[in-house]
């Protein structure tokens, strides 16, 4: 969906930053420490969730400072709206999971069913274990039952949020800052 380029900017301009940058470095720093510490001996495959995950891969990756392979998957439920669906798998993993540990990796865990869905999927294909990395869990009490991640970079309000990944009507995933649509 293209939007008017000054609507576009209206939409960063009036938006509440929550975490700027600065911020957000911060916490993926913490992550990476974190994940150095509890996984450096368990030659883990690290997926990325697509779209949504990639700017937060991409800095915490380079963070991690032990062998690992890389894949991605696509899964995704907004659809350019601010509240999820069906989960839609566009891509699942390819790779032969079985007794691997394997690191989800994404920008927020929301709601958790896009999560819980991938976590359920890699077990089913025989990974011996799975843990969830997201720079964001969102604060409220929707959670999806049994999903919880194992590295947090920050909690935040419950508001629909944009950039480090997220769009906003496909818009605005490239900022590091964390932002709050206006007035959502
Ligand atoms: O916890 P949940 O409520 O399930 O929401 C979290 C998911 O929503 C976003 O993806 P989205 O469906 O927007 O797809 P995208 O990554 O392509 O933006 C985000 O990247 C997470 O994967
Ligand atoms: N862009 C965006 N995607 C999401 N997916 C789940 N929650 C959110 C959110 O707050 N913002």
């Amino acid at each position: 969906m293209t939007m008017e380029l000054p609507e576009a900017r209206t939409i960063l301009d009036n938006a509440d930053c929550l975490h700027p940058e600065a911020e957000v470095l911060a916490a993926l720093d913490q992550m990476g420490e974190q994940m150095c510490k509890a996984l450096a001996h368990t030659n883990p495959v690290v997926y990325t969730v697509l779209n949504g995950g990639l700017i937060v891969a991409g800095h915490l990756l380079p963070r991690l400072k032990f062998p690992l392979e890389m894949a991605y998957l696509h899964a995704t439920r907004y659809r350019n709206e601010t509240s999820g669906g069906e989960l839609d798998w566009k891509v699942k993993p390819r790779e032969d999971l079985r007794g691997r540990t394997v690191v989800i990796v994404d920008d927020i865990l929301d709601e958790g069913h896009t999560l819980a869905a991938i976590v359920e999927y890699c077990k089913q294909q025989g990974a011996s274990a799975v843990h969830v990395a997201v720079l964001i869990d969102k604060k409220h009490d929707r959670k999806a039952v049994g999903i919880k991640a194992d590295f947090v970079g920050m909690e935040v309000e419950d508001r629909f949020l944009f950039g480090c990944g997220m769009d906003y009507q496909g818009y605005w995933r490239n900022t590091l800052a964390v932002y709050a649509v206006k007035g959502l």
